[in-house]
Formats: structure tokens, C-alpha cells, sequence
């Protein structure tokens, strides 16, 4: 294929820019559109012409689903089955550890693809053959993993020592259910079931998502709901998207924008509420297509920047060099910003021990991701820290800067707790793994419980055993984030965002309230004063209400979302609806479907055939906007529903949600909970992990002095505020080794009572 030099530079760029983010991969990881688009389209017309009947393997996955036993394990990643759920037609199972592979058929592969690529039953059939292909094919010969390496790689590799990439930062993102492209592979869905075009998404948003009068919040979860749900997703899913050349940003809404292939901007309606009627166009760009998946490529993915895995990447990055980076290089600590010594916060204004800290705020990093920076001014600055979106928000940079506090002190004890001494690196990673493990103990715990409920908490077995140890890991999960929760189902906590960010000192006497828009990638709020403005806003988060999680959202993210371009403000859920038609996402009844619960095939009132969980006002108003309930596009759909009694909510995006939390539990060898000799904990020191609170984690990585015991919820009689000194700190002498007594082995090395090695 002739390239002119644009496009050369272009591929160029994502050449370069893959050859630093995947050491273990020879192919780029990011293709050039056009070229992907080119080849995609040979193998379509290969295939088109090739068809023929479904390959004889086809009774290999009919006996292999014979053959599986609900009560045994038996199971392999997407296809594992949940009480109540049904099996999709289609899906390979098969016993673990067997031998009928046929290394011809694996050898054979892509003429096999080109046969099986076609049409949608075709493509149910590459799904199948994609499980079958990842199970008994893939060598991943080159990757070496130790397992008796006590802790996770940065960037996720050998997690799974079967298949060490599954999971990895910069892979593909996985699929509940097949992509439905508009050509079937990769034009963004854009027709519903009639043939007609699906309704314009700030259409839809101006429709569904406008709030009628002032904001309603929540009964009782607290902003700290929706900062924690913001900050605990950024660990697991981060979807890249295209770039013009030299990597610069896309401007799809200039004059002579439009043209790339990455654009789908979004029109704005005549008269809309918000945007001015010379402004006819939101800049939306598709997100970077993956490396051609080798098990399924005919089909445009998407990838994850960042680890599945709950795995604390987004503290301590996604990959060794990020990792080297944002280390201190001391004493096990995270880095954090430099400052002259006369500048330090004085030691009082902090709790013992922390005595290496320099300034108190997250590291400086590069300038270009934050707006305005008013140069000179020394608190106002851009911060780095596992995850490049930490400068969005100030709740968020509240989280980051919280985190990384906890992680400095709790190295600072874990020192002190142990006469042995221990390498900075030492103490760096056994304190990520504790935080690690923390980080998921309170989101599986305390804020999920709250978003899904009870019911389905136990359904995807989501819950820590209360005491000791729960080994449920399972290496035929896949822990890898699925499209549909990533570009759809999770973003429900978008209508949790209120319009203000807020400030409370100690007195819980709200004195500062900024509108979000002006906070956006605007860090200064938050590092300001070095960093004495992050108990005030931790303050906010835990005490005033988030918004109502319903088909509303704020002004604020609904027509004031950040642009690069001044003044070029954007929607958020009207983006939300376009990611999801850019990633083929499939409509609402396809998940419903998935997810074993009713399919609606009219928006009549209450009857067999109806939305079964949408109040009838708001089937009325799908129907304005949908020809059929199929075209519903999940976001919509979802957001819309009735939401559970003890959730947040509704029925379809629980499921995605309990499903894919199950994944990342399961699927992971760290799991905390896990009795592993060498890579877990011992009892006693689960134990301990199973006591910490996020209340706790605020008491002891800011200058906070009282919280309720529970932070995702208001404060009340039966949720009062405590002192600080009342919540007990997570004992670390649990990590100590013993004074006296023989010899004894920890962290898979033997020990003796005077420290030495044996
Ligand atoms: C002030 C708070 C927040 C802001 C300003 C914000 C903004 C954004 C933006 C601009 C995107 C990218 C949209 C796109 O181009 O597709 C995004 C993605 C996303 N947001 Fe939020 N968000 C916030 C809070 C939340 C919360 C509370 C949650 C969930 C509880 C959430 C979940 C997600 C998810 C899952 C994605 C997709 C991430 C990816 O694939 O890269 N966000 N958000
Ligand atoms: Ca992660």
C-alpha cells in the first residue's frame, strides 16, 4: 500500500511510540488505521470468497460443552458460568489440562480465520474459535516467568503462568459479547435494525440526560463514592486514542478536520439548550484500534494501557520504567515533589514518623497535561503518579496524593517494625503489596457492595471471607477488562458527579466551592499550600452527598467537560454513547440477553414483550428516541433502567459490572486473600489487611482528625464520626521478623534469630 509522507510519519509515530510499551512483542503494538483498514478489508473479500462449510472442529467444541460438569472446575475464562446465568450458545468448555490439541489446526490458523469471518453467525463462530485458539494454541514460548517471585510484575506480565500476557497493560481489551460493527468490522455501529441511522447521542443526552431541576443526591453515599469509583477504575482501564502526526491531538471540528479515519465527531442539534447555534460539532476521535487480535483479526479492538488487574497501577504505574520513576529511590518511598528545605511543611503539621518526605504532595511531572499553569507559581504545577489521569479532578488528585501518603508512612513502619534491614526496594515492594492489598480489600468490601448490592455480591462471589485466608484463584479466569464495562457499564458513575468541588477545614465548615469546569485538569486547588488543601478536600468528599447514580447528569460534565480547546466545551454522556458505536459495542437487548434477563421487543406499557426494567416514563422516552428497543445502545439503556434496591444500579449493568469484578478477582494470582506460600500473605498478616477501613486509610495518610467509620456514607447515628486515635492502625509487627524462636521462613527465605539468611 502507497503511503503519502503524512501518513508515513503518522505510522511512524505508533511504530515508535509501541517499540517502548511492548519489550516482549516484535509486531507494533499500534497498527496505522489505514493499513489495518486495507488489510482488514482483503480478508473480508478472502473470506467472502472462501467460504465454506464450518470447519469439522465444531464437534470438538460440542463434545467439550458435553463434557462440562456445572459442579466441578471445568471452566475457561469469559465462559464461566454464574448461578441463574445462562450459557451463550457458542461458548468452548473444556477440562483443563487436556490433550486432545491438534498442532495442525494451531499452525493452520490464518486461512481458518479467513473462512470462519464473515457475517454474525460467523463471527459467533470465530468467537468460539478464538477460546479454542487461546487455550491450546498459544505458546507465549518467549516469556519466562519465576512463580517464586513474591511480587506482581508492573505491568501484569506472568500473572497467569500459563499464559503470561493475559492481563498485561497493552493488550487488547476482551468481549462478553461480539463486536457489531457497522461493516462488521470496523465502521463504528451507526444503523438500527430498520436501516436507519441511530439518533445523533447529544440528541439523546438533551433528551434523557437533562436534568428537569436542581440536582438530586444521593440518600446517603457520600462524593467519596464517586471519587473512590473514579480513582479504583483508572487502575484497571485506560483506552487510548488516536493521534494526527508527531502524536498531536485530533481536531475532528476544524475546518479541515474531519477527514482522518480516527474522526466521529458528534453534530449538536438546532437549538440546543447549552451550545450556541454557530457551534454544530463535538470533537470525538475513535479510539486507537489494537494489534490485530491473533486469534480473531478480522475485527477492529480496542486496547488497555494499563494493567487489568486491580493491582495498584494506578499509584505505582503500569510498567518497570514507569515504576523506576515514580520511586523515591530511598527507604522504600514513592517520590515525592522537591522543595527547598525552608519550603517543607513543618514537622508538626504531620504525624510521626515521616521524616524523609520532602513536600507532601505527588512528584512533578511533564507540563503538557494540565491547562493552565501559571508559570512561577511554585504550588501550581502537574503532577505524575501511576496513572497519567491524576490532574483531571481534584477529588481525584485528593486520592492520588493520599495514597502515595499512606504508602510513604506504612514503608517508614514497616522499617522500623523489622531489625532485619531491609533494601529500599525491598520495602518498596512489600509496602505496594500491602497497599495493593488494601486497595482491594476496600473496593470489594466497602464501595461495591454499595454500587450492585447485596444479592449479586454473593452471586459473583465478590466478598472477602470475613477472616483468614480464601484461595480463589482460578487460572482458567481471564482477568482481562471487557469492552462493555469498560466503555459502557462503568461509566455509570459519571451521574454521580456534582457541578462544585469543595474545601472543609477542620470545623467541617465548607469554605471554598469551585464549579467543576474550572477545576478540570487544573491541579492547583489540590497541590496549592503543599498539599495542606488535601485533608480539606478529603474533608468535602467524605461528608457531602454525590449525585443521584440516575439517568441525569450535571451541567458541569453534561455541557462544561474540559476541552483543549478553550471554550470548545463537550458532554460527557453523549461521548459515552459514541465510544460505545466506536467500539462496536452491541445494542442494550444483546447484553440483556448475555445476562440471561428479559429482552424487550416493544416499548409498550407493562406486558411479556416490554422493557421489563424501566419505568414506563422512561420507555416513553426511549421511544421517542429508538425505532426498536434492539438499536438501544447499552449506555442508554443501562443508565435508564430502575436501579436495584440495595445498589446503584440497574439489573443489565450489575451484571457486566459483577462479572467483570469476578474476572479480576479470580483471575488473579495476587489476589490477597489467595494461600499462597511464597506470593501471599501469612494468616495473620490477611488478618490484619482484613481490618483496614478506608476511614482508616484517610486517618493515616492525611492530617484528618475525625471520620465516619464508613466514608462511602454520610455520617449518622448509626454511621458517627470517630477520632482518629479510635480506629486501630494496621499492625505491621505482623510483617516482623520474630526476635526470639528458631529459625523460620518468610517471603520464601529462611530467616534466623539474628537476622542472617540461612
Ligand atoms: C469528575 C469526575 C470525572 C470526570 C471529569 C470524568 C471524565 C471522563 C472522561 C473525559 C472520560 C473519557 C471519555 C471518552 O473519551 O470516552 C472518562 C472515561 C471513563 N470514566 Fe470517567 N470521569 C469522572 C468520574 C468517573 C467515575 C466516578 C467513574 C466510575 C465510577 C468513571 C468511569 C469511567 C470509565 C470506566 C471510563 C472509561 C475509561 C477508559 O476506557 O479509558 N469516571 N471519564
Ligand atoms: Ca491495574
Amino acid at each position: 500500500m502507497s503511503m503519502n509522507s503524512e501518513q508515513h510519519a503518522h505510522s511512524d509515530f505508533l511504530r515508535a511510540f509501541s517499540q517502548g510499551n511492548s519489550p516482549q512483542d516484535d509486531m507494533p503494538t499500534y497498527w496505522d488505521i489505514n493499513e489495518l483498514v486495507a488489510n482488514l478489508k482483503k480478508l473480508t473479500q478472502q473470506s467472502l470468497q472462501q467460504r465454506t462449510s464450518p470447519p469439522d472442529f465444531m464437534s470438538d467444541v460440542q463434545k467439550d460443552r458435553n463434557d462440562y460438569d456445572r459442579d466441578t472446575n471445568f471452566r475457561i475464562g469469559e465462559s464461566m458460568p454464574v448461578s441463574g446465568d445462562n450459557f451463550r450458545q457458542g461458548f468452548l468448555l473444556r477440562k483443563p489440562n487436556s490433550n486432545s490439541v491438534s498442532t495442525k489446526r494451531c499452525s493452520n490458523t490464518s486461512t481458518f480465520f479467513a473462512k470462519t469471518f464473515g457475517g454474525k453467525s460467523e463471527v459467533m463462530l470465530s468467537e468460539i474459535w478464538k477460546e479454542w485458539y487461546r487455550k491450546h494454541c498459544k505458546t507465549e514460548a518467549n516469556q519466562k516467568c519465576d512463580e517464586n517471585n513474591r511480587y506482581a510484575s508492573a505491568n501484569g506480565s506472568c500473572n497467569n503462568l500459563d499464559h503470561p500476557s493475559l492481563g498485561v497493560a497493552n493488550s487488547n481489551q476482551g468481549r462478553y459479547v461480539p463486536a457489531e460493527y457497522n461493516d462488521g468490522f470496523n465502521e463504528p455501529r451507526s444503523y438500527g435494525k430498520y436501516g436507519t441511522k441511530l439518533p445523533e447521542p447529544r440528541v439523546i443526552s438533551n433528551m434523557l440526560f437533562k436534568p428537569q431541576k436542581s440536582t438530586k443526591l444521593s440518600q446517603d453515599l457520600t462524593i467519596l463514592h464517586m471519587a473512590w469509583g473514579q480513582f479504583m477504575i483508572h487502575d484497571v482501564i485506560k483506552t487510548p486514542i488516536s493521534k494526527g502526526v508527531k502524536g498531536s491531538d485530533i481536531q475532528c471540528c476544524d475546518e479541515n478536520g474531519g477527514n482522518s479515519p480516527d474522526c466521529f465527531s458528534l453534530s449538536i442539534p438546532p437549538n440546543d439548550p447549552y451550545f450556541s447555534n454557530d457551534r454544530r460539532c463535538l470533537n470525538f476521535v475513535r479510539s486507537l484500534p489494537g494489534k490485530p487480535d491473533e486469534d480473531l483479526p478480522g475485527i477492529r479492538e480496542q486496547i488497555n494501557e494499563v494493567t487489568s488487574f486491580l493491582d495498584g497501577s494506578v499509584i505505582y504505574g503500569s510498567s518497570e520504567e514507569q515504576m523506576k520513576d515514580l520511586k523515591m529511590g530511598y527507604k522504600g518511598l514513592l517520590a515525592t515533589k522537591e522543595c527547598p528545605f525552608s519550603q517543607r511543611v513543618s514537622n508538626f503539621m504531620r504525624k510521626p514518623p515521616i521524616e524523609t518526605e520532602g513536600c507532601r504532595t505527588l512528584a512533578k511531572g511533564p507540563d503538557t497535561p494540565c491547562l493552565v499553569l501559571s508559570k512561577g507559581d511554585y504550588h501550581d504545577y502537574c503532577q505524575k503518579s501511576g496513572d497519567k489521569r491524576v490532574n483531571v479532578v481534584p477529588n481525584l488528585c485528593a486520592l492520588h496524593n493520599l495514597f502515595m501518603r499512606y504508602h510513604n508512612r506504612m514503608a517508614e513502619r514497616l522499617a522500623q517494625a523489622n531489625f532485619i534491614s531491609w533494601s529500599s526496594d525491598q520495602l518498596f515492594e512489600e509496602t505496594r503489596k500491602i497497599v495493593t492489598a488494601i486497595l482491594q480489600h476496600v473496593t470489594y468490601n466497602e464501595y461495591l457492595p454499595l454500587v450492585i448490592g447485596k444479592k449479586n455480591m454473593i452471586k459473583y462471589e465478590l466478598f472477602s471471607a470475613e477472616t483468614g485466608f480464601d484461595t480463589v484463584y482460578n487460572k482458567m479466569v481471564d482477568a482481562t477488562v471487557k469492552n462493555s464495562f469498560g466503555a459502557a457499564a462503568f461509566r455509570f458513575g459519571h451521574s454521580q458527579i456534582t457541578n462544585f468541588q469543595s474545601r472543609m477545614n477542620s470545623q467541617y465548615y465548607r469554605y471554598s466551592e469551585t464549579p467543576i469546569e474550572q477545576t478540570f485538569n487544573r491541579p492547583r486547588m489540590c497541590t496549592a499550600q503543599h498539599g495542606e488543601n488535601i485533608p480539606d478536600l478529603l474533608r468535602w468528599l467524605f461528608t457531602d452527598k454525590s449525585a443521584e447514580a440516575d439517568r441525569y447528569f450535571e451541567s458541569g460534565v453534561r455541557d462544561k467537560l474540559f476541552s483543549k480547546q478553550q471554550g470548545k466545551t463537550l458532554d460527557l454522556p453523549a461521548i459515552n454513547i459514541q465510544r460505545g458505536r466506536d467500539h462496536g459495542l452491541p445494542g442494550y437487548n444483546a447484553f440483556r440477553r448475555w445476562c440471561n434477563l428479559a429482552v424487550g421487543y416493544s416499548f409498550g406499557r407493562r406486558n411479556t414483550w416490554s422493557l421489563s426494567d424501566h419505568s414506563y416514563s422512561n420507555t416513553r422516552l426511549l421511544r421517542k428516541i429508538y425505532r426498536h428497543p434492539d438499536d438501544i445502545d447499552l449506555f442508554v439503556g443501562g443508565i435508564s433502567e430502575n436501579y436495584l434496591t440495595d445498589g446503584v444500579v440497574g439489573p443489565t449493568f450489575a451484571c457486566i459490572i459483577g462479572r467483570q469484578f469476578r474476572d479480576i478477582k479470580l483471575g488473579d494470582r495476587f489476589w490477597y486473600e489467595n494461600k499462597f506460600t511464597v506470593t501471599g500473605f501469612t494468616l495473620d498478616q490477611v488478618n490484619e489487611i482484613k481490618k483496614v477501613k478506608l476511614s482508616q486509610v484517610i486517618c493515616e495518610g492525611s492530617d484528618v482528625n475525625s471520620v465516619q467509620e464508613n466514608a462511602l456514607k454520610a455520617p449518622s447515628s448509626e454511621n458517627p464520626r470517630r477520632e482518629c486515635s479510635d480506629f486501630p492502625n494496621i499492625d505491621l509487627n505482623k510483617w516482623k521478623v520474630p526476635a526470639n524462636g528458631e529459625t523460620f521462613t518468610i517471603f520464601g527465605k529462611t530467616y534466623q534469630k539474628n537476622g542472617g539468611i540461612v
